[in-house]
């Protein structure tokens, strides 16, 4: 877009010169980029450090890439704040400065860029004028003004308009260009803060949860670069399309991984009616009980035999032991507690002899054959598979475990029909998953991260929420999600039981502005909302879309899709999981791909099972039987829901069967 048409009254060497401020800026970040490759990792004294630091230097590196399509500033703040700051800066993507330390660009996350995207009439935080570029590729091709310091209105601003209204191509871009006021008040909510944010589908929850993760690594570098910061997300084709929001805005080491390559990449069938009984918090009581039962009661003392000596420990005495142990640490370190404790006795046995062992005595007691085989038969080593084992096969030490816990019913819901042979031999479930975590952490205690991103976890059952709390047990959580997109059998009903069963002590915030779904398309899709989540309020959109919408009866899927490859955009024919052979077929002859759990793959027309549209969306959506979605779990309406709110531009429902009544209303 010309310069002229956003701001007539300023003159085009404004543009030039700002179009010289972004070359010597690129100048700038391309002598940063070279300077931190000529560094070298030999200074450091050992092999170690010299691996650290040279590892350091390639994050460096690769942080400093200049994307030549990625805009290195997108706005500008002229400000008369009465500090020691530079009156004009630019904001961008990260922080450059020239040869005499003189920035050029300012990261968007110092506080001193606050100001962009909180300034307003109202409140004008010390900046007079507000400047907002848009961009062409990688040149600068516009720009827009916002005078904060006059008082009065400031207009909708065009460049977000049409950073909201660009076709989708390819995987999740950033939005630090364009983030709104509420969403910036949650990326920068402080590092202890717990946040838990409920959007309707396309506020920008996602991009919000990324933009913090990058907010908190630029804020706490240091602390975060040891304990560590992790996006969790439904699947990995999800993962797949939000790779590149993080390295585009500098931060190149965030793992990103599914809770199934957090908890174990389980995924034996298992009936709904079980996943749920083992989803349910009450399980965590009940694996303590297993795992303790294993302590057996000591029958028999402890006889350790030096030289023509024999020292005893009196079988009452290793039973105090015991009790004093169980249940005051993790079931590890009270084992080695305990031989560490029985050692203790044989030394004050020793030394009521007259000898004087030193402590070198004691550590060879606790590791000597009789410790060793009383702790074994007392405090059997274990490993998790084995507990769960036992309990999931045997029907009596279930029972002795569950107390009252779990009805007779569920009981008997969670054995085995056909038990397997043996432990290591066993197929565990997505269930199974956050069972055996949280007995591993009973065990031995899990380290925690310094920060944990959260995507979708409305679906997430509180077994896995109590594995994901206690991997931010000594950091902070961004939970993101939306109730009325809760498809799995144990789905939430509330932010606040999701941030107990989390462990964290979060505050619960809303966005309620949708960026993606045009308003037609939203208003069609909420028709469904009093089923499947009566409280929430109908969710609003910024953007108009008439004409977006099409339902049709006995509509061609062929058709449909060649009607929207006519047009700008990507392309998710979403259909259910049981037609996705049948209709990628019917394409005959049209390029397409077909989405998987695991898929990385890209491709402009997409054939996506309704059960991974979560958290992706398309230009032109095509949604085929909707009945058939809805029929195919028992929270069909809810994965109807998430489908029909995956459209940026268009909508087209085809149906050959009648439409779910609520649709049809
Ligand atoms: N401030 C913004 N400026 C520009 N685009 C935005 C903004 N906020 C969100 N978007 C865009 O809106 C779309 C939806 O965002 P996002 O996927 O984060 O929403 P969500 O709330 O996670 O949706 P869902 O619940 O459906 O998963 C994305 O294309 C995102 O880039």
């Amino acid at each position: 877009m010309p310069a002229h048409q956003l701001a007539p009254d300023i003159p085009t060497d404004v543009l030039a010169a700002e179009q010289a401020h972004l070359a010597e800026a690129r100048a700038a970040l391309k002598a940063m980029r070279a300077h931190a490759q000529s560094l070298s990792a030999d200074a450091a004294g050992d092999w170690v450090s010299q691996q650290i630091l040279q590892s350091l230097l390639d994050q460096r590196v690769a942080a400093l890439a200049d994307h030549p399509d990625t805009p290195l500033f997108f706005g500008r703040l002229d400000r008369e704040a009465g500090d020691d700051l530079p009156g004009v800066i630019h904001v961008g993507r990260r922080h450059v400065h020239d040869g005499n330390s003189r920035p050029l660009v300012v990261d968007w996350r110092a506080p001193v860029s606050r100001a962009f995207y909180q300034a307003s009439p109202a409140d004008p935080m010390g900046v007079v004028r507000r400047r907002r570029f848009g961009y062409h590729g990688g040149a600068l091709t516009a720009f827009e003004d916002e005078p904060l310091a006059e008082g009065g209105q400031i207009g909708p601003s065009r460049i977000l308009t049409e950073e909201i209204e660009r076709p989708r191509t390819g995987p999740m871009r950033d939005i630090v260009a364009t983030i709104q006021p509420d969403q910036d008040e949650i990326v920068r909510s402080t590092l202890g803060q717990t946040v838990c944010v409920q959007g309707a589908p396309g506020t920008g929850k996602t991009a919000v949860g990324l933009h913090r993760a990058a907010y908190l690594l630029f804020t706490h570098r240091e602390r975060l670069a040891r304990s560590g910061v992790m996006i969790v997300g439904p699947n990995r084709a999800f993962l797949s399309y939000i790779s590149s929001v993080l390295p585009a805005l500098g931060e190149v080491k965030v793992d990103q991984t599914t809770v199934a390559g957090l908890l174990g990449e389980h995924a034996a069938a298992e009936d709904p009616a079980v996943s749920t009984v083992k989803g349910d918090a009450r399980m965590a009581k009940v694996l303590a009980r297993a795992l303790w039962l294993h302590i057996v009661k000591p029958e028999e003392g402890l006889v350790y035999s030096r030289g023509a000596h024999r020292f005893r420990v009196a079988d009452h005495e290793v039973r105090e032991i015991v009790a004093s142990l169980r249940g005051t640490t993790r079931y590890a370190p009270g084992r080695a507690a305990l031989a560490q404790r029985l050692a203790h006795q044989v030394l004050v046995r020793m030394e009521q002899r007259g000898d004087s062992p030193d402590d070198r005595v004691q550590d060879a007691v606790a590791r000597s054959k009789p410790v060793k085989q009383l702790v074994d038969a007392v405090w059997p080593k274990l490993v998790p598979e084995q507990v769960l084992f036992r309990l999931l096969s045997d029907a009596d030490f279930l029972a002795l475990a569950a107390r009252t816990d779990l009805t007779p019913d569920e009981q008997r819901l969670l054995l085995w029909p056909k038990p397997y042979r043996g432990w290591k031999s066993a197929k565990w479930s997505a269930a199974d998953a956050a069972l055996l975590d949280e007995l591993a952490d009973l065990i031995e205690r899990t380290p925690s991260l310094g920060h944990l991103v959260v995507d979708e976890a409305q679906d997430l059952s509180e077994m896995q929420l109590r594995a994901l709390g206690r991997r931010c047990r000594n950091g902070s959580a961004t939970v993101l999600g939306d109730l009325a997109q809760g498809t799995t059998p144990w789905s939430a009903r509330s932010w606040r039981t999701v941030l107990e069963h989390l462990g964290q002590d979060g505050e619960v915030t809303e966005l309620t502005l949708g960026f993606r779904v045009p308003r037609e398309v939203l208003d069609y899709a909420a028709r469904l909302l009093p089923s499947i989540a009566p409280d929430l309020a109908a969710p609003r959109s910024l953007r108009p879309g008439a004409g977006s919408l099409s339902v049709r009866q006995g509509g061609e899927v062929a058709a449909a899709v060649r009607e929207a490859l006519a047009r700008e955009g990507s392309i998710g024919l979403i259909v259910p999981d049981a037609m996705t052979g049948e209709v990628s077929r019917s394409l005959d002859g049209i390029a397409h791909a077909v989405l998987g759990p695991d898929s990385t793959e890209e491709h402009r027309l997409l054939v996506v099972p309704a059960s991974l549209a979560k958290g992706l969306e398309y230009d032109h959506v095509i949604v085929v039987e909707p009945a058939d979605i809805v029929e195919a779990e028992p929270r069909g309406l809810a994965r109807l829901y998430v489908v029909l709110t995956r459209a940026v531009t268009t909508l087209t429902v085809l149906h050959a069967k009648p439409l779910p009544p609520q649709l049809a209303s």
